[in-house]
């Protein structure tokens, strides 16, 4: 069984002057047990971030939905086994971009996309990509959880069997690892054969999770993956996003911006289809370097 860590209470100190004013805001906290801001590795500095390994890179992204330019040339790099968080106001490309990293907006009509988007060095967006390969290798996780129509267990096994995984012994053993990893086997290890439709919200989110993770998948996009959830589901989540991202890149779009600091080790500032800045989370959430960060942080927009 996969541990959690135990993750003690937020202080305005570890949190920094800007997430405190929404910590004393009236806004609803979605967290029951937040954790402090980063890891041993997210206090490293956008500097020391910048010499990781780069798991994946944008450069140069524009992205059209017809005439409309939605990302006006995004350059992003997101260290490998490190959480970035994508934040902005509602409609400023943060979702867009997320799914330029596994070309998910290719299935929406009339789009172009611009520049290069690199995984581990190679540009997916290359003619010879396979893009059901790039979609295993990077997994997403939606707002609203979606789990087939199927049993637990088939939901998970789902993914390899299609790539061609028929031995029941492998299967058992993939089930169970990746809904251990998903913090979810305790709860479901006697009802494999069950309709995934009779867990709970935040059961079938980490489901979700779990089914994602049976691809064997570098990099996990996750767009709001627990915004329909209560705040104890949430709390999963974020505990398992924590534990996660030993094993995985993980890229994160939320509204939330207490879960942004508390889940990620740099953060991505969008605005109006622009990055405007990026730095370690505990440095962006801080010391901003750019007004418009500032003053959305700290609740004056958005
Ligand atoms: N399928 C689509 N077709 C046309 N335009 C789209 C589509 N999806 C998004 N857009 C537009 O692209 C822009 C960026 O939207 P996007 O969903 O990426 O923003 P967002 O920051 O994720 O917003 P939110 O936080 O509200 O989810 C918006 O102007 C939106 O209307």
């Amino acid at each position: 069984m996969v541990k959690l860590k135990k993750l003690s209470e937020p202080t305005p100190e570890t949190l920094g002057p800007l997430v405190m004013s929404e910590m004393t805001s009236e806004r609803p906290t979605t967290s029951l047990a937040a954790p402090v801001v980063g890891t041993d590795r997210s206090s490293l500095s956008a500097d020391e971030m910048r010499n990781l390994r780069q798991k994946v890179s944008a450069q140069g992204v524009d992205f059209f939905y017809g005439s409309n330019q939605a990302l006006h040339n995004v350059s992003l790099d997101m260290p490998e086994n490190l959480v970035t968080a994508l934040i902005g106001p509602s409609g400023c490309g943060k979702s867009t971009f997320l799914r330029c990293l596994n070309r998910m907006n290719d299935m929406i009509d009339d789009t172009i996309v611009r520049g290069d988007i690199l995984l581990d060095g190679v540009d997916i967006y290359k003619s010879r990509t396979d893009v059901v390969e790039l979609r295993k290798r990077v997994g997403m996780v939606f707002q609203k959880s979606n789990p087939f129509p199927k049993s637990i267990y088939d939901n998970i096994a789902y993914g390899p069997r299609v790539a061609g995984v028929k031995q029941r012994g492998v299967l058992d053993e993939i089930v169970e690892k990746c809904l251990e990893q998903a913090a979810l086997w305790d709860e479901v290890k006697d009802r494999l054969n069950d309709s995934a439709l009779q867990l709970s919200g935040g059961q079938q989110q980490r489901l979700c999770i779990a089914r994602a993770l049976a691809t064997f998948p570098d990099v996990l996009l996750m767009d709001e993956p627990a915004s329909a959830l209560d705040p104890k589901s949430t709390a999963r989540i974020e505990d398992l996003i924590f534990e996660l991202k030993n094993s995985y890149t993980i890229v994160i779009v939320t509204h939330n911006m207490q879960q942004a600091a508390r889940v990620s080790d740099q953060t991505a500032f969008f605005y109006e289809g622009s990055l405007i800045e990026v730095g370690a989370t505990t440095e962006l959430f801080t010391r901003p370097t750019q007004q418009q960060t500032e003053e959305y942080i700290t609740g004056r927009f958005g």
